[in-house]
């Protein structure tokens, strides 16, 4: 069998994307070394390996956070795990806040850009021996979003979606912001948090 060359990562509520995958195979991540355990409602925990159109495609139900109690370099595993089954092409997906008011409940953004906050404050999943396999030290972070890849979910999304690009504003939880941490979070040129 093919391995799979795209992957994506189903956030809350978009596990059901795995349904669209002909001739799947599916693996519980408890099968699965060193993955931990999904602890997250709406996050099946599971591996679905199959065909979506002609490409060999994975797709994963569920990620793990930081909420959960898991360390940065467990919450990257199940990417490090695709990149060295060889795959090139990797699709996030996450549930998320609005953070204006022009982007509405069910509008798609495409994320051309991201503020790390844990990863600022040293918990970036990057911290600790560089494991060359993956990259260098001290990455570029300029296109950490394939711009490519952007133009073409752009032109591709469907109208009711609305989808347009902004910058995505990655928090610890497992609390919703507060009034005035969105505010902040805003004024930091932000349109989602999550
Ligand atoms: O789509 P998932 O991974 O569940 O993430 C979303 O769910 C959590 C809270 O609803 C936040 O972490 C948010 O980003
Ligand atoms: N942190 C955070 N996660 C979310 N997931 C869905 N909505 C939200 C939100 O407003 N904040």
């Amino acid at each position: 069998r093919e391995p799979p060359r795209v992957a994506l990562v189903c956030g809350s509520g978009l596990g059901a994307l795995a349904e669209e995958l002909t001739e799947p195979i599916t693996i519980d991540y408890r099968d699965i070394p060193h993955f931990p355990r999904s602890t997250v409602q709406g996050h099946a925990g599971r591996l679905v390996v199959g065909r979506l159109g002609s490409a060999p495609c994975a797709v994963l139900q569920g990620r793990f956070h930081l909420y959960e109690g898991n360390a940065p370099s467990q919450v990257v595993i199940p990417v490090r795990t695709m990149a060295l089954l060889g795959v090139h092409t990797l699709v996030l997906t996450n549930a998320a806040g609005s953070l204006r008011p022009e982007l509405g409940p069910g509008h798609l953004l495409v994320i051309r850009d991201h503020i790390d906050l844990p990863g600022l404050a040293g918990r970036s999943p990057l911290v600790g021996p560089n494991d060359e396999r993956f990259g260098t030290r001290f990455p570029s972070m300029t296109d950490a979003y394939d711009p490519a890849l952007r133009r073409l979910a752009l032109a591709l999304a469907p109208k009711e979606l609305r989808a347009r690009s902004g910058v995505y504003v990655g928090v610890g939880g497992p609390s919703y912001e507060t009034p005035a941490e969105c505010r902040y979070l805003r004024r930091a040129g932000a349109h989602a948090v999550g």
